[in-house]
Formats: structure tokens, C-alpha cells, sequence
């Protein structure tokens, strides 16, 4: 495609994605529905293009305000710099600008002048809301439980870059070196990822779908995080095991896989549709022991049926999903801080409910991928102080009996700071998420 042309596509794009109405993703893929003569390429650059604006959006849209012509346009041309600037950057770490020949091809004298100007603001002269890109209510949030103006900055430039693409190797079918090795010989360079023992975060972001390991099922998609959560459920052989909030089952397939697909994991959650997602997954994974049902809500007839019946819980609430900003950066401008408060009732009835699936002895954990305390410790501790007969356990330990290196590193809380689990994207290269863990008395 011609760069004119490209500019033009990625306003068109842009123009659907800023009103918010649907979530970007959503967005996208209807597009490329409708725009069938797209070629990969183009499409991977109006999506890169896109996500670029969505993370730099007040930066941008600063920056946008001297130009002329349409917003649109503006955006997707700054947005277009932005990902040739990324792209450099991935070829060289020292490198801070991308060739502009290309894209300067698509623009006119006045625009070219104005880009270069844009290019010449320095990150040192901007102010903190054009740095760091967050609304206002999430940065004073964000700040006050970091505490601290260098964390939050490293935080927020963090949650600025792409996240690396982490892969999971299915134990039922591969070990970690195995399906390096394998993965190798298909050009995916991939390196053991530093906490979960399933991990490989692979270099760049090649096109999996036909790669051998991953169309066996010998390896799936799964944030680095995400893995650890499963890993703390420590689900074994033959046990009966709930994924309470299991939605398209990337968990659900990380625990099935530590059970060696022997005892019994339901699968629940309130989305058929969402559970539909886990059907091609499940059959690549070589798992026998997972029933999905979909429930109408976390009281429904068929949960109350299994009340004190499951080894092992895992509630992977509905949250804000603050911690995907690095792949789900539309987020930070559709939640509404007034939701959050709904988010924490809802995490708490859903919790409560889940509960009563434990058997005494058993085990519960509790996880989002937000970074606010509010759908976090505060949901947590307000279920301990609850809920007597659930035994707060500390992380820390667990995940030292899991033989997680720099297991301290990973928690927060408590006396020690060994409580929860809090993986942040600045710290630990992950998604943002939290978890408790209880033991049923
Ligand atoms: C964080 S997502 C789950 C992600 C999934 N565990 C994974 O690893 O891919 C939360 C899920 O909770 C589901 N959910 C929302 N309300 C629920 C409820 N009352 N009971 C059970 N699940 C619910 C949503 O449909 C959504 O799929």
C-alpha cells in the first residue's frame, strides 16, 4: 500500500477506535472484516499504529494540537512515527528516532515541518500527564500505593511499552528445553522466562499459528503472570479443582496440565460465548478432565450442588484489567473510576460464593489483573475478616515450596511482606496481578 494511503486507512481506523463505543480490539477485528483487501502487512501496522495512539493517546493528541487538517489524520501520522521510533528501537536499543522517508512520502510540506517539530520535543521539557499518559484519576491512585514519583514513573513508562509475547509449555506434552529446541528449529528464538517453570518469552512477535509446537498443543499463548496464578492453585492428580471465572480457559488449561488431565476441573463462568473460546484450545491441549458450564450467575443451582466438594478454587475475578495496559491500553481511558467501586462488590459476592466450594482443608485463591487495591487487597482482606474459618496463607511461602526463584520479590502485604502475590509490569516484566490464597480450616 502506498504510504498516502496507509495514512488515510489508519485515520479511518482511528476515527472508529476514539470514540470509545466498543473496545478496541473489537474494533479492529471488525474492521479487518470489513476491509477484506488488506494485506497482512498493512494490517499489522494499522493495529500497531492504532495501539500506539491508545498508549501515548494525551502525548499525541498534545502534540496533534499544532498541526492542521483533520485529528485523524494528525494522530495516525504521529501515531505512524511512533511505531517506525518503536521498531528502531526493537533493532537497536540506542536508536531513538525510525527512518521518517517513508512516511514523510505520504505528507506535505506543512506536515513534514510539523512533524519534525513534533520530533524535536524533548521527553525531558514534557509535562507528567504527556509522559506518562494516564488519566489523572489513575495516576493519583497508582502513585499513592507506589509512594514513591520514581516507581510510579517506571511503572508508567512500563505500562507505555508492548508486552513481550510469553508462551506456556504444556507439560502433558513437552518439557521447557524440548520445545525450545523445537520451537528453534521453526526460527522462534524463545528464552526461559525467570519465575514460572512452564515459561518461554520469545524474541519479537512471529505468526504462531502454524508453528509445529504450538499447533500440537506442546505450547500455548499465556503472560508469564497469568502462569503464576495457576501455579499457585498447585493443583494435583485426581483432585476435584473449580476455575470459578475460567472465560475463554487460559488458566483452565495451565491448572488441567498440572493435574495431568486426571481428577475433575470445571470450568465455569457466566459467558457462554467467552467458554465457546476454550473448546479449539482444549483440543490442541490433550486435556480429558475439564468440564466447561456456563452459570448464570456465582449463585446459580449447579455451584450449590458442589458446595464443599472442590480441593481447590480459583476465583480469576472481573476486574478493571489495569495490569493489560501494555496489551489493552483502550482500557485506561474506558474505565470509569466510579466502576471500580461496582468491580469490588461484584469480586466480593463472587468470592463469597466460590467459597463455599472448598472442602475443609482445601485451598482458595483469589486473582485480577488490576493493579488497584481496591479490587485487591481490600476485597482479600475484607473476605478474611469474614470468613473465620478460611486461613489467610502467605505467598511467599508457596511459592518458595514451588522452587520459584526470587519468590520474595514477587510479594507484598503482611507482616513480612510475604502476603499476596503483586506482580507489576515495571518490576517483573509481567501483566499487572495480584492474588491471596486461603486454606479452608
Ligand atoms: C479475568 S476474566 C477470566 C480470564 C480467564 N480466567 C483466563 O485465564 O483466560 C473474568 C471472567 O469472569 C467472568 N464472570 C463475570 N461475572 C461472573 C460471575 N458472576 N461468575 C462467574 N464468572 C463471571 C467473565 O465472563 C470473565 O470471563
Amino acid at each position: 500500500m502506498h504510504s498516502k494511503a496507509l495514512v488515510d486507512a489508519c485515520a479511518t481506523l482511528l476515527a472508529q477506535v476514539l470514540t470509545f463505543e466498543h473496545p478496541a480490539d473489537a474494533v479492529v477485528a471488525r474492521h479487518f472484516r470489513e476491509q477484506r483487501q488488506l494485506g497482512p502487512r498493512e494490517r499489522a501496522t494499522l493495529a500497531d499504529v492504532t495501539y500506539a495512539v491508545l498508549r501515548r493517546k494525551l502525548l499525541l493528541e498534545q502534540l496533534a494540537r499544532s498541526g492542521s487538517g483533520p485529528r485523524e489524520r494528525r494522530l495516525a501520522i504521529l501515531g505512524l512515527a511512533a511505531v517506525q521510533d518503536e521498531q528502531a528501537r526493537a533493532a537497536d536499543p540506542a536508536a531513538t528516532r525510525g527512518p521518517r522517508d517513508f512516511l514523510n512520502s505520504a505528507l506535505n510540506d506543512t506536515e513534514r515541518q510539523w512533524l519534525a517539530q513534533c520530533d524535536a520535543v524533548r521527553a525531558e521539557d514534557l509535562l507528567a500527564p504527556h509522559r506518562y499518559n494516564l488519566p489523572e484519576w489513575l495516576a493519583t491512585a497508582l502513585r499513592e500505593q507506589l509512594g514513591d514519583e520514581a516507581q510510579f514513573g517506571a511503572l508508567a513508562e512500563a505500562l507505555l511499552q508492548p508486552a513481550p509475547l510469553d508462551l506456556r509449555v504444556n507439560v502433558m506434552k513437552s518439557k521447557r528445553d524440548q520445545a525450545l529446541k523445537e520451537l528453534a528449529q521453526a526460527a522462534i528464538k524463545t528464552e526461559a522466562t525467570p519465575y514460572s517453570p512452564w515459561g518461554l518469552r520469545v524474541a519479537g512477535k512471529p505468526a504462531l499459528a502454524r508453528v509445529p509446537a504450538f499447533a500440537s498443543g506442546a505450547v500455548e499463548i499465556q503472560d508469564e503472570g497469568s502462569q503464576l496464578l495457576a501455579l499457585l492453585l498447585d493443583a494435583k492428580r485426581g483432585e476435584m479443582v473449580a476455575d470459578f471465572c475460567a472465560g475463554a480457559g487460559g488458566k483452565t488449561l495451565a491448572i488441567g496440565a498440572t493435574m495431568r488431565g486426571t481428577g475433575r476441573l470445571y470450568a465455569f463462568d457466566v459467558s457462554a460465548h467467552r467458554l465457546e473460546g476454550l473448546k479449539p484450545r482444549l483440543a490442541r491441549s490433550g486435556l480429558s478432565n475439564v468440564h466447561p458450564v456456563a452459570i448464570a450467575h456465582e449463585r446459580d443451582e449447579r455451584i450449590k450442588r458442589l458446595a464443599g466438594k472442590m480441593d481447590r478454587v480459583l476465583v480469576d475475578a472481573p476486574c478493571s484489567g489495569l495490569g493489560t495496559l501494555r496489551r489493552s491500553p483502550h482500557l485506561k481511558w474506558r474505565v470509569k473510576p466510579q466502576a471500580i467501586a461496582e468491580l469490588a462488590a461484584l469480586q466480593a459476592s463472587i468470592l463469597a460464593s466460590s467459597a463455599r466450594l472448598v472442602k475443609p482443608g482445601g485451598r482458595l485463591v483469589y486473582a485480577t489483573c488490576s493493579l488497584l487495591a481496591e479490587e485487591n487487597e481490600a476485597v482479600a482482606e475484607a473476605f478474611s475478616a469474614a470468613q473465620r474459618d478460611f486461613e489467610p496463607v502467605p505467598v511467599a511461602g508457596l511459592l518458595a515450596q514451588l522452587k520459584v526463584e526470587g519468590a520474595d520479590q514477587l510479594t507484598s502485604g503482611g507482616a513480612d511482606g510475604g502476603q499476596f502475590l503483586r506482580l507489576w509490569p515495571h518490576r517483573h516484566q509481567t501483566d499487572g496481578f495480584f492474588a491471596a490464597v486461603w486454606q479452608r480450616r
